[in-house]
């Protein structure tokens, strides 16, 4: 069965961030990944990853102001100097971490350019943090969002993320492949998972419609993994979903993986 990691910016909100490593463990996960993990200073995220012993999988590249409504910089007009800023601070925190993913996140689409131009921003700017990354042996990912979680999200479905990892042309960058996400755009999750099996680095997991535990929706998880499993697939599934179990009760669905 694939490895399972436990996206700790979306699981044990409860605790605080640093305490999150050890709780994934008790739960049973075998590694962590996260969004944006900058708020935390270095050296504690890195006690915390050492004594809890799982490693990081994937983290993501400072997105912009979130609060004020970036999704990320790479597709973004007028920010040479912020984005090349946070590739980084992403390498400076993955590396420390022994993280060896970083999700770099495009933005929404901006009226300002045309969609072609938007376009070759997008591809210059994932080349310059591959080549960055590179240095550090890390890896870029790149994942298609929902239009109705995401909407107006420039990387809006898989074939566009498929071109845009071919025209970068880079052998650092790959797909990170929600299930939840590709499940809303295009369904047909076992011939999608076949189809970009060759540019997947990373999956990700949660129910569809409602984002839950893996088995607690329309897909069927379980069947999902074992066909992943058969497929040879050595990397994580990143758990990236909203909890529908209390704060600190076990982890249902995860015992028959452990
Ligand atoms: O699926 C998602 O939303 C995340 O994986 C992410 O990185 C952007 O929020
Ligand atoms: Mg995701």
């Amino acid at each position: 069965m694939p490895k399972f990691a436990a996206n700790i910016s979306w699981l044990f909100t409860e605790l605080p961030f640093v305490e999150r490593f050890a709780r994934a463990r008790e739960a049973g996960f075998t590694g962590v990944e996260c969004l944006f993990p900058y708020e935390v200073p270095l050296a504690e995220l890195c006690d915390a990853q050492r004594q809890s012993g799982l490693p990081v999988v994937l983290i993501n590249a400072p997105p912009g102001d979130w609060a004020r409504g970036a999704r990320g910089l790479a597709a973004q007009p007028d920010c040479d100097e912020a984005f090349i800023d946070a590739i980084l601070l992403a390498r400076e925190y993955a590396s420390a971490l022994g993280c060896r993913q970083v999700h770099v996140m495009a933005g929404h689409r901006v009226i300002s350019l045309s969609e072609q131009q938007q376009y070759q921003l997008l591809i210059q700017r994932l080349r310059q943090a591959a080549n960055l990354l590179a240095e550090k042996n890390i890896s870029v990912l790149i994942e298609p969002l929902n239009k109705e979680d995401m909407p107006g999200y420039f990387v809006n479905s898989f074939p566009l993320a498929e071109k845009i990892i071919h025209d970068v042309g880079c052998d650092n960058i790959g797909l990170q492949f929600d299930i939840y996400h590709c499940q809303k755009l295009h369904g047909n999750i076992i011939n999608n998972i076949k189809r970009y099996l060759p540019i997947t680095r990373h999956y990700q997991v949660a129910s569809s419609p409602g984002r839950n535990e893996p088995g607690s929706g329309e897909l069927n998880d379980d069947w999902i993994f074992s066909q992943i499993d058969n497929m040879n697939y050595h990397g994580w599934v990143g758990c990236e979903y909203q909890p529908l179990t209390p704060p600190g009760a076990d982890i249902h669905w995860l015992a028959p993986y452990k």
